[in-house]
Parts: structure tokens; C-alpha cells; sequence
């Protein structure tokens, strides 16, 4: 039964489903180097002469970035996610999510940022599907060097034509050479070594509010970025920065990708990470994506790392000199629901995470180019999906598992859950209530403000797939809005917690 099903799902003859991209005799323009080399500004003035054009971003930060760009520039420009579609009558533009990208409509110029995305666990099948299936005459892949060998071999296997320019950081990156607290870590040693155009970086969004409150306490003007952060909120925090209005930024990686910030220094306050296993030294991507964004071009003539102590710089020097190249052989791909489909069919199966952990466990594929990418998630919110909502088709099952949900997260489960609690009943969902909070001054329901911007989202990615049950779109921006006023208001004020993780560990004499 599997090697018949593996036949029927030809899953190496990807390239071949994506009829409009194969036929419009496409070149492939890959533009490499590393952060502040200035390979998507050459890119977006392609985008921007050009008679029609997409943009395919990592993040919804980041299309709304170069939706607004672009129309600054008198192009008009259509925006579509996973939560919104604005589009703007006779736009031939759109800035998009790599997920939502149309493989049916023909553009001139397509730009696939962030091409490093590939190596992904969760989304870097969406990286895939661009590479090979954007419709457009120039596709601009733009990123950095780690993965360019799995996608030069697709693009070769394709016979498509395609040139790769190497670019270099266009302003120097030295990392200092001393720690700011010296030696050893003191808190006390930090006062008065912050300037103006720096940016602390922390791996936690408790050591973000820490840190920027004891800085603002020093008389310092702060913004603040983390994850949990709504891109609306981000943005106002960057303008923040940028305007002068704050001296530092303190940020989680969160900056590593989708904000031009004129940042002189970027300095690790550590350099361990938990990336929700076990906490791990930070590799050289994520060095090198970070720390790069020091010395932005036209601000400043250097960019500078540093760290809180000299040990630190040791291993920032080490994953600055190391290869960053991943190890990265195929590229992913995830199946679509014509595949899960076929696959339930042959199963006489109607549970849908029975379906994908087949596919991800039996189904193999023979190629070399191609792989099935790593379905956890999926996989988990199959589980959900089968569990409480057992009686729904298997395409609207398929759909929610694609939803934008930290299914490891309790709070975010329970909404989820909540919704699909509706959809299973065939009820309406209004949307979160706006709670009497928002409109006040304290900041102490920050934690909860933010895990509110989450439940919109969802609900706004629902509002579009199941549009009868999801009902309040309308309503939704005034919401959002409120929502982040209230954090924008709460971050200048919040007190953070007494210690941050470092702190804590050398109190425990874990160092
Ligand atoms: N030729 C140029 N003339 C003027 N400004 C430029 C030029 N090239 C790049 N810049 C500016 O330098 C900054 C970095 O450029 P860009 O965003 O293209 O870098 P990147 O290599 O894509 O890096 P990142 O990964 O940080 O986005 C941007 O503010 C951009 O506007």
C-alpha cells in the first residue's frame, strides 16, 4: 500500500504542480551576504520599477514594512496575511506572507525574503513552494549564504536560468574588546557604559522588561521588542528608537529580521538561549543575524558586538569566525490536501492526524531534492483537531491545523480550543471581550494584554477561513488598536521583575 500511495502522491514531481511558474521561462536572481549587505534594497527596486510584483516576507512585520514603502513611493500595493487583505483597487503590487503567496497570477518581479527561512522547522516548507513556484518573470531570492546549495540544485534540476551576486555588509563589524561589566558580571558595573544607538539584546521577554526598566530607572529613554509583541506594537517601539525618542533598545532576537534600526552597538546581556528544550549557547546564525544589525548603512560608518562579560566575547568571536552554512541537504516540503486526501482515502481514514503522521512517518520520497519536512506541529494541533472536534470534514480539519497556534502553550490551546468548540456546533464567535483594563493607566495586565493580542490574531486567521462562524472582522482593528495602545502605554511604565536570569544564577552560584 505505501509504495503505491508513494506513486500516486509523485511528490517528486513537485516543480511540475506549479504549471504557471514552469512555464513563464523564469530567471532566478539569488542575492547573498549578510545582514546590512544591502541585498533586498537592490531587490525592492526591481519590485518597485517593475509593471507588477510580489513581495513574499518572512513575517507580517515585515510585509506591512514594504507595503508602506512602496505606496510612499506612489506604487500602489495590495497587502495580504494569514490575519488581513487590503487590497487596493487596480494595485499590481502586494506585499504578502510567504504563505499566502498566489501561484496563479503572473507577476513580473517576485522578491523571496529571507531564504534562510528554509531551514525552519515548522514554515520552511512555505520557502520551498516560493523557490519553486512563484510566478514571475525575475524571482530575487534574497538571505544569507547558508542555504544556497539545496536551492542552487533545485533551480539547476529545473533548468531554469539564474545568476547569484555576493554581497558584502557595507559598514564594518568589530566586536569590542571588553565586556561591559568587565570580567565578572556586576549589575552596578553596567551604569554608565550605555550610549545612545545601543542595543541590549536578552533571550527572554521577562529579562526584556527587566532590563529596560532598570535602564529607564538610570535615566535612560528605552524601547522595548520581544515576540509576544503585536507587529503594530514593534512598530511603534522601532519608530521610538529611531526618532531618538529612546536612547537603547532592549530586544529579544525578535530584531533579527524585519526592522531597519539605527543601532551603533548590539551587545548580548547573555549568550544562552532556551529554545524550548534546554537552554544552549547561541549558534553562529543567530549571532551573526543579530549582532549584524550594529552599524546600520547611512547612520553609522561601524557597527560594534559586545557583551556583559569577557568570557562572552570569546564564543561571540568564535561564532563570528565560524562557517554559518546549515546543514541544510533538501528542501522541505509539507503536504497539501490533495495529498492528505488521497492518503485518507486509502486509509478509510477520517482522522486527520492519523493522515499526517503517516505521511510523516511512511511516506518517503525519492528525490534529490526534495524531503518531508518535519510536521510536529501540524501534528500536534491534528491531535486537538481529532479529539474535539472528531465529526468535522477532513479539509476543514486540514485547515485548522494550520492555524497560527502555540499549541505547547496552554492559554493559547484553550482559546484555540474555544473556537473550534464553535465551529464543531456550527456557532458564532464574537470576538475576545474588551476588557475595562485597557482603557486604564497601569500596566500590570501587560502579560495578559499581550496574550489578548494573540486570541485577535487567531481570530482574525480564523475571520478568513471560516468567515460565518468568525463574524466580528469589522470590529477587530478598533480592538487591536486598543490593545496596543494599552502595551505601548504599559511598556514606559512597567517595573519589571527584580532579577534577570543571569542574576539569578549567580545568586544561586550556578556560574
Ligand atoms: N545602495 C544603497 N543606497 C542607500 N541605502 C542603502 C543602499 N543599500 C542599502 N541601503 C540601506 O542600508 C540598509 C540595509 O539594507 P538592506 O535592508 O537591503 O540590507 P540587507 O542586506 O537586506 O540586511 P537585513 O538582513 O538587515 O535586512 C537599509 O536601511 C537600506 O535602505
Amino acid at each position: 500500500m505505501h509504495k503505491q500511495l508513494t506513486s500516486t502522491l509523485a511528490l517528486h514531481a513537485l516543480p511540475n504542480s506549479f504549471k504557471l511558474a514552469r512555464s513563464l521561462n523564469r530567471r532566478i536572481h539569488f542575492h547573498l551576504g549578510p545582514t546590512n549587505s544591502g541585498k533586498t534594497y537592490e531587490a525592492l527596486i526591481k519590485l518597485q520599477k517593475a509593471e507588477s510584483g510580489v513581495y513574499l516576507a518572512p513575517l507580517r512585520l515585515l510585509a506591512m514594512e514594504i507595503r508602506d514603502r512602496l505606496m510612499e513611493a506612489g506604487v500602489p500595493c495590495n497587502l495580504i496575511t494569514g490575519e488581513e487583505r487590503q487590497l487596493i483597487p487596480g494595485a499590481k503590487h502586494t506585499a504578502c506572507t510567504v504563505e499566502m503567496m498566489n501561484t496563479n497570477q503572473a507577476v513580473d518581479v517576485a522578491i523571496i525574503d529571507e531564504i534562510q527561512m528554509l531551514q525552519d522547522e515548522s514554515r520552511g516548507y512555505a520557502w520551498t513552494t516560493a523557490l519553486i513556484g512563484a510566478p514571475a518573470k525575475d524571482v530575487y531570492v534574497c538571505g544569507a549564504n547558508s542555504v544556497t546549495e539545496p536551492c542552487l540544485r533545485a533551480i539547476k534540476a529545473l533548468g531554469e536560468q539564474f545568476d547569484v551576486t555576493h554581497l558584502e555588509r557595507k559598514t564594518p563589524l568589530l566586536l569590542e574588546q571588553q565586556g561591559l561589566s568587565g570580567q565578572k558580571y556586576k549589575r552596578a558595573n553596567l551604569k554608565g557604559k550605555l550610549q545612545k544607538g545601543d542595543a541590549v539584546i536578552a533571550f527572554s521577554r521577562k529579562d526584556v522588561l527587566t532590563l529596560s526598566a532598570r535602564f529607564r530607572q538610570w535615566g535612560y529613554g528605552v524601547a522595548s521588542i520581544y515576540g509576544a509583541l503585536s507587529p503594530e506594537v514593534r512598530r511603534t517601539e522601532s519608530k521610538r528608537f529611531c526618532e531618538g525618542e529612546a536612547d537603547i533598545l532592549v530586544a529579544t532576537d525578535a530584531i533579527g529580521m524585519g526592522l531597519n534600526l539605527p543601532i551603533r552597538r548590539v551587545i548580548f546581556s547573555c549568550i544562552d538561549k532556551f529554545d524550548g528544550v534546554a537552554s544552549r549557547r547561541i549558534n553562529a546564525t543567530e549571532v551573526r543575524q543579530i549582532g549584524g544589525r550594529a552599524g546600520r548603512f547611512g547612520i553609522y560608518d561601524i557597527g560594534y558586538i559586545s557583551a556583559f562579560e569577557d568570557d562572552e566575547l570569546i564564543h561571540l568571536e568564535h561564532m563570528l569566525t565560524t562557517s554559518d552554512v546549515a546543514d541544510l541537504k533538501k528542501l522541505p516540503i509539507s503536504p497539501s490536501f490533495p495529498h492528505l486526501s488521497e492518503i485518507a482515502n486509502t486509509l478509510h481514514s477520517h482522522k486527520i492526524s492519523e493522515v499526517l503522521a503517516y505521511f510523516a512517518e511512511r511516506i518517503r520520497i525519492e528525490s534529490d531534492l526534495f524531503e518531508i519536512a518535519p510536521l510536529q506541529t501540524q501534528t500536534q494541533l491534528a491531535l486537538l483537531v481529532d479529539e474535539y472536534a472528531p465529526t468535522l470534514n477532513l479539509k476543514d480539519k486540514f485547515l485548522l491545523t494550520c492555524a497560527p497556534v502555540g499549541w505547547d502553550k496552554a492559554r493559547e490551546r484553550d482559546y484555540f480550543l474555544s473556537c473550534l468548540d464553535c465551529v464543531v456546533n456550527n456557532q458564532k464567535k464574537a470576538l475576545p471581550n474588551d476588557v475595562s483594563w485597557l482603557s486604564s493607566n497601569s500596566p500590570k495586565h501587560l502579560e495578559e494584554a499581550e496574550d489578548l493580542g494573540k486570541d485577535i490574531s487567531l481570530y482574525a486567521w480564523l475571520a478568513h477561513k471560516f468567515p460565518h462562524h468568525f463574524f466580528e472582522l469589522d470590529a477587530l482593528p478598533a480592538l487591536r488598536s486598543k490593545v496596543s495602545r494599552y502595551i505601548e502605554a504599559a511598556l514606559l511604565i512597567q517595573a519589571g521583575y527584580r532579577d534577570t536570569s543571569k542574576e539569578m544564577m549567580y545568586q544561586s552560584g550556578q556560574f
